[in-house]
């Protein structure tokens, strides 16, 4: 098991970013909400590799290692299956690649619902192996203890209500939430549990834009929007989702790019010019001194 803390790595030689930048915190995240409105938005977005985080982080508030990689880069049915282990690993490379952003690591389903003592074990393993900034959890009322509880243990949290997709087995799907007026109110009660509880953030996910409007008026923590409102405090997004990655997508996501024909594309070309043998060329090839 190795140990990575996060230390200011700006002179290592394994970072390559250009211009260093000293790293965000919680409570500067937290500050940028004020009288009930946040300016200039917050910018997330996924991240699970030390590359991916490189190239997102000069462009980022946050970066989330969400359980979403379970489907993402594992290719499993749902988040259910995502193990502490893999949260760990891919944190820890995360953090290694990024500088600026403030990293936020995902709790996995089964590591945390029981009891505050039991998120409490899971989230400090966390924070000590990975290096991040603090962790993400789902649920609302059920989970406010919870998160008081690691609060006042040094562990600060992002809650996530809405479409929870760790309880997909629960909701019956990833439909968009809140359509009934009972289940819009218990989404905004959730929104303000985690608040009060000292949660510093709250991603909401796939509801009706007014409950989204209403919670971002109604709370006085960063409300990070997916599948939610552009008058959310922040925007996050799958990274794979965006870049074009996947042929299926949620009605949510802006496809930025196609990423996926681009490296069909040049996969093509590899595997002709191996096949008609003008791969490797004489630049790629040795030869001995003459
Ligand atoms: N690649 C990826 N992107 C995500 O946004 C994401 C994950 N993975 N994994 C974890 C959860 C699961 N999420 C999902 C998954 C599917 C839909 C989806 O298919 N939505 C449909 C509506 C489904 C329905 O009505 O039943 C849509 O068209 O938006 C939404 C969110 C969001 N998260
Ligand atoms: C979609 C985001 C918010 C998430 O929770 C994840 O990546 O797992």
């Amino acid at each position: 098991m190795s140990t990575t803390f996060q230390l200011d790595t700006s002179t290592s030689r394994a970072n390559p970013t250009p211009a260093p930048m000293k790293r965000l915190t919680v409570p500067k995240i937290k500050r940028r909400k004020f009288e009930g409105k946040t300016e200039e938005p917050l910018v997330m977005l996924t991240a699970y590799t030390a590359r991916q985080a490189q190239l997102l982080d000069p462009h980022c508030d946050m970066l989330l290692v969400g359980d979403s990689l379970g489907q993402v880069i594992y290719g499993l049915p749902s988040t259910l299956p995502v193990t502490l282990d893999m949260m760990c690993a891919h944190g820890a490379a995360v953090v290694r690649g990024s500088y600026h952003s403030v990293v936020i690591v995902d709790m996995p389903f089964g590591a945390y619902e029981a009891s505050p003592q039991i998120a409490f074990e899971a989230a400090s393993r966390i924070m000590a192996e990975t290096g991040a900034a603090a962790v993400k959890l789902e649920g609302g009322e059920a989970m406010a203890e919870t998160i008081a509880f690691l609060t006042a243990r040094g562990i600060p949290v992002m809650a996530h209500v809405g479409l929870t997709p760790q309880a997909v087995n629960v909701l019956g799907g990833y439909a968009a939430r809140g359509r009934s007026q009972q289940e819009h109110e218990k989404i905004i009660r959730d929104g303000q549990a985690v608040s009060d509880a000292g949660a510093f953030a709250v991603v909401v996910e796939g509801v009706i834009e007014p409950i989204a409007i209403a919670l971002t008026q109604s709370v006085e923590i960063p409300v990070i929007g997916i599948g939610a409102s552009a008058q959310c405090d922040g925007q996050v997004l799958v990274t794979e989702d965006m870049l074009g990655m996947f042929e299926r997508v949620p009605r949510f996501v802006k496809k930025y790019d196609d990423i996926a024909g681009m490296i069909e594309k040049t996969v093509e070309t590899y595997a002709r010019e191996v096949r008609d043998r003008s791969f490797p060329g004489p630049e790629q090839t040795y030869q001995p001194k003459k």
